[in-house]
């Protein structure tokens, strides 16, 4: 494969929507883009990808008018708009749906969709009528989505579209989207994509940012690989494989969790599903977590987890699949000891829990990759090093006095386990890259003792060369007889480590299977509850 560096002339023959030429963007002493470039012809899917950390999100924040580059310029539609504002890139039509949402929970779709530019009747705020030009909107994108509903009350997915109509809605004719999937269930995916591909036959050009790489073939017209906040190479999706962008992102080859699902057996037929948990194998030692009758409820006071039972075995990851929202979140809330259980019992290693606290939990060798990271892994103005033992203080100082020295030496060893950068211990976690915050929290627990590991979206915002090593790492602790109950919107991701398979549906499991008679079409009913 060619990778040749970007030119204008080797850009599409349509006109250049974006041209940026020689990007710098320094924080402090961290370079976030330096001589970076991206050329993204008009009425195109061009993908953006890179290692965590290599500057994706900066140049699109430069872009989108959220920062002024220190150096080189930036063309929209043939005219120099370097160091422009957010207000004059959202009128000139270019919009940009972040990592992590930023809707306003307490207020409706349309009054989400709307603010800042509401619709006035005279003096007042139009809500009736932001609603019907919602609607509207909704329907001539086909994101569907009911303009009254209170944005608390959606899933993700549902959020995840009023994202990209607050976009629309300001008349985005560039749409930056920053791993918008890393959040969807496989269908909601396929319906982003529509979108995608309706925006660009309307003339609209759309940024991808992923760390999919299968998004990137199924999706994209053009890629652009950035490395070290540069830009390294750009060329047509055409013909390019996984494995090839995967190369031109890392520089060497790397084993892709996609590939490992070819290594599935013949699935059976639905009908011979079980719905039990113990449907696999006998089961040999004691559980590691056994969960009994176990019921929860929701935020909103709604059954989320209804009557559930199921063992994992040490030397065992239990995979759960299914579309957020179907109670996967409330179950291991309930496990961390972070929600209050209505009914039911869970043990580890046979001693139950009952109302322990989460510190409780932890030291009896529980942890937790919560799915969240923000709001329940991090504490974003704290240190790295600080990061690193949340929740594990005690074990770090003696009569309220901390231990700084051990504190900084625990840093320096997780960070260069876990291949944390910029590898400095003090900055606060706020400055790092997403898929680089993530692998903090992994750090933390898994860098510990523990018999049990919670594991939520643990690759959520990661890139492959760290999908691949956080991958080994659960492996390594399953074969080291560490139970793991993992949780994944990612199916392809599930089906590559688990050795069982639940689908929770309803709050319920749907059905329970052994990996061997797992397949993406067999689940694939029992997710939209087609099956159960
Ligand atoms: N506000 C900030 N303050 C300090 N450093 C920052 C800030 N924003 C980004 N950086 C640093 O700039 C570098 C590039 O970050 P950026 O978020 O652009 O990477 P990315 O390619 O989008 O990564 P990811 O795939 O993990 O989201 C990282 O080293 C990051 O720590």
């Amino acid at each position: 494969m060619t990778t040749p560096a970007p030119t204008a002339a080797s850009a599409a023959q349509k006109p250049l929507a974006i041209c940026m030429r020689g990007v710098v963007k320094t924080f402090g002493g961290v370079v976030a883009n330096r001589d970076a470039s991206l050329d993204v012809a008009t009425g195109e899917i061009h993908a953006l990808v890179g290692e965590n950390g290599a500057g994706k999100s900066t140049l699109m924040r430069v872009l989108a008018g959220l920062y002024a580059p220190d150096a080189g310029s930036v063309e929209v539609n043939g005219r120099d708009v370097t160091g422009w504002k957010t207000t004059e890139a959202i009128s000139a039509g270019v919009g940009m749906v972040h990592q992590h949402f930023m809707l306003v929970p307490t207020l409706t779709v349309a009054e989400n969709v709307v603010l800042g530019v509401e619709p006035q009747n005279g003096l007042r705020v139009d809500l009736h009528r932001a609603a019907i030009e919602v609607e509207s909107l909704c329907r001539k994108c086909g994101l569907h989505v009911d303009p009254h509903a209170k944005v608390a009350d959606l899933s993700v997915g549902e959020a995840q579209r009023v994202e990209i109509l607050k976009t629309l809605y300001r008349g985005a004719k560039i749409l930056i989207l920053d791993e918008p999937t890393a959040v969807l269930s496989p269908p909601e995916v396929q319906e982003l994509w529509t979108v995608l591909r309706a925006l660009r036959d309307d003339g609209g050009t759309v940024v991808l940012i992923t760390h999919k790489l299968d998004e990137v073939i199924a999706v994209s017209d053009h890629i652009t690989v950035m490395r070290a906040g540069t830009t390294v190479s750009r060329f047509p999706t055409q013909g390019v494989t996984p494995r090839e962008i995967a190369r031109a992102m890392v520089g060497r080859d790397v084993a892709l969790h996609l590939e490992a699902v070819g290594a599935v057996d013949t699935p059976v037929d639905s009908a011979t599903a079980d719905t039990s948990a113990n449907a696999s194998a006998a089961p040999t030692a004691a559980p590691a977590l056994r969960i009994t009758g176990l019921q929860v409820v929701s935020d909103r006071g709604l059954a989320a987890v209804n009557d559930l039972s199921f063992d994992i075995r040490p030397g065992e990851i239990f995979g759960i699949a299914g579309v957020e929202g179907n109670g996967q979140t409330e179950l291991l809330e309930a496990i961390a000891g972070l929600r209050t259980v209505r009914s039911g019992r869970i043990e580890l290693g046979g001693q139950a829990f009952g109302t322990l606290s989460v510190r409780e939990r932890a030291d009896r060798g529980l942890s937790h990759i919560p799915e969240d990271r923000h709001r329940r892994g991090l504490v974003l103005d704290y240190s790295i090093a600080d990061n690193l033992i949340l929740g594990r203080q005690h074990h770090f100082g003696t009569r309220g006095k901390l231990d700084h020295a051990a504190i900084d030496a625990n840093a320096k060893e997780q960070i260069g386990r876990f291949d944390i950068r910029p590898p400095m211990p003090a900055l606060p976690a706020r400055a790092l890259s997403g898929g680089n915050q993530q692998k903090i929290v992994i750090a933390r627990e898994m860098g510990r003792s523990f018999s049990v590991l919670l594991a939520a979206q643990p690759t959520r915002g990661v890139d492959v060369g760290a999908i691949e090593f956080i991958h080994a790492q659960l492996r390594a602790a399953r074969d080291a007889g560490k139970g793991i109950l993992l949780i994944s919107a990612d199916l392809t991701e599930v089906l590559a480590l688990s050795d069982r398979i639940a689908v929770m549906y309803g709050g319920r499991f749907a059905t329970v299977l052994p990996r061997a008679a797992c397949s993406a079409e067999l689940l694939g009913p029992f997710m939209t509850g087609a099956a159960a």
